[in-house]
Order: C-alpha cells, then structure tokens, then sequence
C-alpha cells in the first residue's frame, strides 16, 4: 500500500536508514533487497573503485555482473560513516574477518542500532556462531542482534527472482524490525526465535555442499547426492539439538531449504568448490579456480570442533575434513563412510 492510501490516522512507517558491511556478492545484493524494501542503504566496501561503481553506476560488476542496482543504494569505504546513525548494520564480510572489522565499530554503532549476520560459518578460533562473534565484537545484547538465513543463492535474488528466508532473534521486535527492512514483493521473510538452529544449518549445510560437489566431481549420480543431502540433514540435526535448537528449524527453509538450493545450485561456491576436488585439484586449486567466499573450507574445521567437544557424531563433516585439511585421497571418501558400522536410521 503506497502512503497515500493509508488511512489518514495510520502515519506512514518512517523510512530505515541501513548498512551493509561487505561489497561482495551478497553484501551487495541484500543491499538491493532493503532498497527494494524502501530503505535508504549505505554499503561499505574495501575497494574504492567498487564503491564507486555501486554509487555512480549502481552496478557491482566484479561480484554481479550485469545487475543494475537500485538508486537507494550508495556506497563508501568509510566503515564508520556507514553505520553512523543506521538503524540496521547487516554484515556480509568473509565469516573469518568478521571480529577484525567489526571490532573498530563499536563505538560507531548507535544505542538502538540492530546489527544482522548474513553470514554462513562459523569462527575457526574461537569455535562462535557469526551471531555471537557480532555481539562481541560490536559489545551489543544478543537481542540487538539478528541472522537473516535461507535458500538466498545472491545471483537468483540480485534478479529479483523469488524467494523466502528466515530472520533469527531473540527478540521478536530485533527480527520485526529486520523483516520489515527487507521485505519486498521477491523476498519474503519469516521470523523465528530460534537463532542456533538457523544460524548451524546456515554453516554446516556449506560443508554438506561440498561432500555433494566432491561426490559429483567423482562423477556420482543421484542417488548419491539424495543420500548425502539427506544425511547430512541428520547431522546438521543432531548438532543443532546438542546445542539446544528447535527441531522445527531443521526442515525449514534454513535448514532443507538452504540444503536443497546449495547442493543443487551451479552457482554455489561451495558445490562448485567441492566439484573441483572431486575432479582432482588440490585444495589451493579449488579455492584459486572456484573464486569469492567457499565458507564450508575453514568451518568444516570448526563445526566438527564444536561437534566433538559436545560428543556429537558428524561422519559426512568429518570425511570432509579428512579430505580438505589432511590428506584423505578424494577416492577414499564414500568407501570411509560406507564402512561405518550399520545402524537404525533414526538412531
Ligand atoms: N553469495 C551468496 O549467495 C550468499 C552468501 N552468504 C554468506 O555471506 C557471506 C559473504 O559472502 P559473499 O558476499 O558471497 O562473499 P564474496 O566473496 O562475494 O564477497 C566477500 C566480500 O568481503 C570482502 N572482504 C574479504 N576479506 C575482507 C576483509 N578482511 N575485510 C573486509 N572485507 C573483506 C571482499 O572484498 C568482498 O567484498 C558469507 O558468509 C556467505 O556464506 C549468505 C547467503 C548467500
Ligand atoms: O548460502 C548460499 C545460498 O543460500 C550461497 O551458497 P555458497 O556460499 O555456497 O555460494
């Protein structure tokens, strides 16, 4: 409804004023989506010649190219000046660097600024969510904070093509409020209180693409790839309920979901990644032929970490650190998992 058909005693919502932190694919997209929402955005990004582009041109063509980008959206790389004054700071940097650009922001984020993880891992050192690491980092209450996670492959949505997501808080008002920020005719969110389920599925379902890229890379069929994305779910599962999730998220759109897109999609790094080492190409390879930010990489690391502190068996992640990280001939991976002992499947 345009403000004009309000009702008169209705005042029209007054107008958000949001930042992105991270001019790549993502970033840049989800700037896209809260213009097209009705805000007014403001990205930050390392590279100036890209932040010029996304402010004079409304293009980004290094991470999509052929996009025109909304006017609503400019962009600077002055990280302070972005969230100065924002009433939503979403952050879209690799999940690796997110404490050490976060951290010199504290003091710039306002007393009623929500601040939202777009990101997908988790911290190799520390072994955090990216919820947790943004709390820390800009010292806001896990409240203030929100994760926005879903079936969101940034090419698909920067085309304005439709789908939903899931916006994770502990606060009902933080995840209205980041809701309200992004909702558009093309992207449709649903709100959920369960911020560790959400927010695992979103890490761990990277490192379940890569076991679907590496078995297709080998030349795998079907039948395989249905077997790994369904197991993978019942790993994903068992983690997020050791660590206290709702079961309810897990067939969700940020569980299922976000499985389905990733392990199906060409355009995913981490399937495409995982392709690459199942063809034959050292790790260095992959990552170098593969291009932008292949998350399941490092957090395979650390999502099995997490999952081998709390007695949590994760085989499908397991097997793919063995690969990535020590050695394991790619070859090796399904005989290795296959030999495991049988079982009941829910067990
Ligand atoms: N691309 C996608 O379809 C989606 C990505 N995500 C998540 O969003 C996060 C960001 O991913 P993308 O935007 O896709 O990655 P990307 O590789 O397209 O862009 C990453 C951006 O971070 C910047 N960057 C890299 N290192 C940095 C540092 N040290 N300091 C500051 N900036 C740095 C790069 O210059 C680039 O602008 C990841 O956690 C990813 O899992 C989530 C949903 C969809
Ligand atoms: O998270 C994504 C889709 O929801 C994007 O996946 P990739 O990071 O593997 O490209």
């Amino acid at each position: 409804m345009t403000a004009d058909l309000l009702p008169p005693d209705e005042p029209a919502a007054p107008r958000l004023r949001t930042a992105v932190l991270g001019a790549g694919s993502w970033g840049t997209t989800f700037a896209a989506v809260m213009a097209d929402a009705g805000c007014d955005v403001t990205v930050w990004g390392r590279d100036e010649k890209t932040c010029r582009q996304i402010a004079e041109d409304h293009r980004n063509e290094a991470y999509l190219p052929g996009i025109e980008l909304p006017p609503r959206v400019t962009a600077t790389t002055d990280a302070h000046a972005a969230v100065r004054g924002a009433d939503v700071v979403a952050v879209a940097v690799p999940s690796q660097r997110a404490r050490s650009v976060l951290e010199p922001l504290r003091d710039a984020i306002g007393p009623r600024t929500v601040a939202v993880s777009l990101m997908k891992g988790v911290e190799l050192s520390t072994d955090r969510r990216m919820s947790e690491v943004v709390a820390e980092a800009l010292g806001l209450a896990p409240e203030r904070v929100a994760v926005v996670s879903g079936p969101n492959l940034a090419r698909e949505i920067a085309q304005r093509q439709p789908t939903a997501t899931v916006i994770a808080s502990t606060s009902d008002d933080t995840a209205r409020l980041v809701a309200r920020a992004c909702a558009s005719s093309y992207f449709r969110p649903y709100t959920n209180p369960d911020v560790v389920g959400v927010e695992l599925c979103g890490a761990v379902k990277n490192v379940i693409a890569l076991a679907v890229g590496i078995s297709q890379g080998r030349g795998l069929g079907f039948n395989t790839m249905a077997t790994v994305i369904t197991r993978g779910l019942v790993e994903i599962t068992r983690l997020g309920l050791a660590l206290g999730a709702d079961a309810e998220t897990f067939p969700g759109l940020a569980g299922m979901g976000d499985l389905m897109a990733t392990c199906a999609s060409p355009d995913s790094r981490n399937h495409t990644l995982g392709g690459h080492i199942g063809r034959g190409m050292t790790l260095d390879e992959a990552v170098a032929a593969t291009g932008g930010t292949a998350e399941g990489v490092k957090s395979c690391r650390s999502v099995l970490e997490l999952a081998t502190s709390l007695g949590v068996e994760m085989p499908i992640t397991h097997a793919v650190v063995r690969v990535l990280h020590e050695g394991l001939p790619v070859d090796q991976l399904a005989p290795l998992l296959l030999a495991r002992p049988h079982k009941a499947e829910g067990a």
